[in-house]
């Protein structure tokens, strides 16, 4: 530390160091090693340059030094004894000082203290109808609303104490969820569905993490690349990166890049695959081995799949099935640059897949889902997912799952293995879809290997799942930073179909209007299929389609992305074919909220989407 060369007034310096002057007696007063230092430092402050050898206080020099800040006139003696009283008197003063400013201290952090308690204790006033009425007629800001759901969360922790004892529980979550739903831009539907899986902090937490972007990830493909020449050729172009986590050998997270990460050489070249690091997750579950017989059943555009490949060298085969023959074009496209070579790739409806092929030895679903996992990639979702979408998707899983199913050999010396995975977050279509299965075949569920993510729900509201179901996996934005993500893992025990005990699949079964809305939708799939199929000959025949063609789609995300206007408009065809009595609330509840949004000038969501834009 530099030293302080310019000599100071004694009377400020022992003002201004009255806390770490010591009386000078040959024996230095028992301090901590703190506070030694602090005295040396005080000291050393004040000197004229003076040397002080370590760990001493005073030597004899420092002596005559503090001697010097009394009377100069007098004997050395009297000097000595007048200056030891003046400073004992000093230190009595200095000493009165310090304690007063300490019990000042502990009043202050009383009274803090204190007022946090009853900040914490106070009963929460929650609005009336009449008051929420006259916010109607003015702009709720966002962090009012951001406040109140706060506190409500806070009220809910401890609700015998603060809630107003003539509100009751419901009044305060329905607060609660009309208070999210504006604030976060939701149907409130989906917010009553959020705050049915998790406590409202949690939910809170997810609604959060779900608008904030997931870190880009590659996953090296390990066909063409090592991971770590992959890592150092793009640190060469100016890629910020990290290995992902321990439980990965090939995925890279990506912070920052100067070039194009869906455009690199690396990437043209098939060196990695643009992943979201819970999409690897299934298929690490899935464990396919080199020489088997693998299907996914609905594999576009290719990230799984091509996985499967790599972690089979190339070896056996792989049939990946999907049923839109668009969105196979960029599994083509993807699956060449990647240099795999073991897929047949094709386009069927899944449900009828054990007629078209059977015996494999391990099967994927990676079924088609509501994308509650995914909000975060894809903002829409917010406002065009309805609960009654999530139990038609849910219908549609149940069927896929069934069919995937059968489409195992059982007997297979090497798997029987089954992987079923979604990105959404919702019960209906994880642990109630897994619940079905369960009833219905001769399977059970087996450890993902997977050490990370929550294991499943055993019980939500009053349905009670099967107790291995602590061994499928969940993955949250809020906890893991991934995209909300469910996986689990079955084995086929044998090729019989298990009858259940009618209790156990009563209200599991699907119901005929159900059944009914999957088969519209997927008639007009097969459609749409049909037309596709006719136009892709065409194509094919013209010499019109290569695989360059489908580079354009290079991954999961993107083809997503691309995907959604027509399937938004296809959700939309359906909804005004069918005049049913759901769709009317449906529709109540959406302009519901857009007439909210506009009320309070744009609310917490529309505004935080133009700021993010
Ligand atoms: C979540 S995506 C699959 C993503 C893919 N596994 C990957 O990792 O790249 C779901 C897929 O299911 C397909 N699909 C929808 N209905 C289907 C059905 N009845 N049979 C087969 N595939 C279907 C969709 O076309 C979509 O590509």
């Amino acid at each position: 530390m530099a030293r302080s060369t310019t000599k100071k007034a004694p009377a400020k310096s022992a003002g201004k160091k009255k806390k770490v002057v010591k009386p000078p007696t040959p024996s230095p007063p028992a301090s901590s090693d703190e506070e030694q230092e602090e005295s040396e430092n005080e000291v050393d402050d004040n000197s004229e340059g003076e040397e002080f050898t370590d760990g001493k206080t005073f030597t004899d020099d420092n002596q005559k030094w503090l001697k010097m800040k009394g009377d100069d006139s007098a004997s050395e003696d009297d000097e000595a004894d007048s200056d030891s009283e003046a400073s004992i008197s000093q230190i009595e003063r200095d000493a009165m000082a310090l304690d007063a400013e300490k019990e000042e201290e502990v009043k202050e952090f009383e009274e803090d203290l204190q007022r946090q308690r009853q900040e914490m204790t106070k009963v929460f006033h929650l609005p009336t109808a009449e008051e929420l009425e006259e916010d109607e007629d003015r702009v709720v800001p966002p962090s009012e609303i951001r406040e109140r759901v706060e506190e409500i969360i806070e009220v809910m922790q401890d609700f015998k104490r603060r809630r107003e004892p003539s509100r009751s529980r419901t009044e305060y979550m329905d607060q609660l969820e009309s208070d999210l739903s504006e604030y976060f831009g939701y149907l409130p539907e989906l917010i009553s569905l959020f705050l049915k899986m998790f406590s409202p902090s949690e939910a809170l937490e997810f609604l959060d993490a779900s608008d904030k972007p997931r870190p880009l990830v590659i996953r090296t493909n390990t066909l063409k690349a090592r991971r770590k020449d992959l890592a150092q050729a793009l640190i060469k172009r100016g890629v910020n990166l990290d290995p992902l986590a321990p439980w990965s050998k090939v995925g890279l997270k990506i912070y920052e890049s100067t070039v194009p990460i869906g455009a690199t050489p690396e990437y043209l070249s098939g060196h990695y695959m643009l992943q979201s690091a819970a999409s690897m997750c299934p298929v690490m579950a899935l464990e396919p081995q080199p020489g088997e017989k693998v299907l996914d059943m609905s594999s576009a555009p290719g990230g799984k799949t091509s996985y499967v490949s790599q972690l089979m060298k190339n070896e056996g085969i792989v049939v990946a099935n999907d049923l839109k023959v668009e969105r196979q074009k960029a599994t083509v496209g993807n699956l060449h640059r990647l240099g795999v070579k073991n897929v047949i790739t094709c386009c069927n409806d899944g449900k009828n897949f054990p007629k078209v092929m059977g015996n494999f030895d391990r099967v994927l679903l990676d079924a088609p889902c509501s994308g509650l996992g995914v909000i975060s990639r894809d903002q829409s979702i917010k406002v065009q997912r309805t609960v009654k979408d999530i139990e038609r998707t849910a219908h549609l899983q149940k069927e896929l799952l069934l069919s995937g199913i059968d489409s195992l050999n059982a007997k297979s010396k090497t798997g029987g293995i089954m992987v079923y995975s979604t990105c959404s977050v919702s019960v209906q279509e994880n642990e109630q879809v897994v619940q079905y299965i369960l009833n219905k075949r001769d399977v059970k569920l087996v450890d993902t290997g997977l050490k990370h993510g929550k294991p499943g729900f055993q019980r939500y509201q009053e349905r009670r799942f099967h107790p291995s179901m602590q061994l499928t996996r969940r993955f949250y934005p809020h906890t893991h930073n991934m995209d909300g993500f469910f996986v689990a893992k079955f084995r086929k025990l044998s090729n019989k179909e298990r009858i259940p005990p009618p209790e156990e699949v009563e209200d599991e079964e699907v119901s005929g209007e159900e059944e009914e809305d999957v088969e519209m939708d997927v008639e007009e799939d097969e459609e749409e299929v049909s037309e596709e199929k006719k136009a892709l000959r065409a194509k094919f025949m013209s010499g019109i389609v290569k695989p360059e063609d489908d580079e354009e789609i290079d991954s999961e995300e993107e083809t997503k992305k691309s995907e959604n206007k027509p399937k938004k408009e296809r959700w939309e065809k359906i909804k005004k074919g069918k005049k049913k009595k759901g769709e009317k609330v449906v529709k109540e509840q959406k302009s519901k909220q857009v007439a909210g949004k506009k009320k309070s000038g744009g609310g917490g969501g529309p505004e935080k989407k133009k700021a993010k834009k």
